[in-house]
């Protein structure tokens, strides 16, 4: 058996043509949707990253802002220009590109953004706002992974879910949409004593644990989607992602590939939260 290939880039590019036709039409009523990203440092995959957003909201038609600072810049001078974003109408989204340099402290930065612009889902509210399963913008990787199992017709309602990783940025919003979704989730980790046994049963298994090729064909259940969020840049230069793809794919139903997986879906959701800010504004403007 070989997996299906599950086509990131592809579906990206579908629902980036909805995004642009949305963008446009708040264009033409008078609200050009606009997103800030601030890079701080010069981590070199960061900055790969941060060109791939405004690229992409450039093709969308999203009107990108991108602030630069060094690696030793003060919060204040950060904090103080997420004060003027955040007062900013013409602003719909903001988003502080992570890690950040150790002399700031993150969940603060992630406080000082508002609520309603942002569009990472990173700020206390949003994650509380998902736990609740009510409205909310939802963490663009997770919520890329949801769209490509949706558009798989990969069911979720009794399925058994397994997420390797509990990060906050991706595996604890992603085990809170598939709970949503009606799987029965399982978290594991670095702590996890038995991790094959957990993986063997998966019908779904995410793999966001940040190790190279960790996730091999032994651990997939027979037939199972395999979701891989990681990226791993080898030192010949090669992306890699958190799963073993020909174990793997030897084995799995359906199976996602690094590059043209996850992360063209991740960067498709930000420019797609950025839009829903922007249509929020407009309406609240009886545009
Ligand atoms: N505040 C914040 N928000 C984020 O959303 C955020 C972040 N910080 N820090 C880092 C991670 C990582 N991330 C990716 C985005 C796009 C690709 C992507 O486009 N990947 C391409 C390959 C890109 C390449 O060639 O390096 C692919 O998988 O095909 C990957 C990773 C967003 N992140
Ligand atoms: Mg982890």
């Amino acid at each position: 058996m070989t997996a299906r290939i599950i086509d990131g880039k592809a579906l990206a590019e579908r629902v980036r043509g909805e995004i642009a036709a949305r963008a446009a039409g708040l264009a033409a009523r008078g609200e050009q949707p606009c997103l800030a990203v601030l890079l701080i440092g010069s981590d070199p995959a960061s900055a790969v990253y941060v060109r791939n957003k405004v690229a992409g909201c450039e093709k969308a038609g999203i009107r990108s802002l991108r602030f630069d600072y060094p690696a030793d810049a003060a919060p204040e001078v950060v904090m103080a220009k997420l004060a003027e974003l955040n007062a900013d109408p013409a602003v719909h989204g903001i988003l502080v590109q992570l890690p950040l340099p150790l002399q700031f402290d993150e969940a603060a930065v992630l406080e000082a953004i508002s609520v309603e612009k942002d569009v990472d889902g990173f700020h206390a509210e949003n994650v509380g706002r998902l736990s609740q399963n009510q409205e909310a913008f939802i963490p663009c990787t997770p919520h890329g992974v949801m769209k490509m199992l949706e558009s798989e017709h990969v069911p979720l309602s009794g399925a058994e879910a397994v997420v390797i990783g509990r990060s906050n940025i991706v595996g604890k919003p992603m085990a809170m949409l598939l709970t949503n979704a009606g799987a029965t989730v399982t978290v594991c980790h670095s702590k996890t004593r038995d991790l094959a046994f957990h993986t063997r049963r998966a019908d779904v298994l995410v793999a966001a644990v940040g190790k190279p090729r960790f996730v091999t064909g032994d651990l997939i259940k027979p037939g199972a989607t395999v979701i891989d969020v990681g990226i791993n840049r080898l030192p010949d230069g090669k992306l890699c992602g958190d799963v073993d793809f020909d174990s793997a794919a030897a084995v799995a139903g359906a199976i996602t590939p690094v590059p043209g997986g996850v992360g063209p879906m991740t960067i498709t959701m930000l420019l797609e939260n950025t839009v829903i800010s922007a249509e929020r504004a407009a309406r609240r403007k009886g545009l």
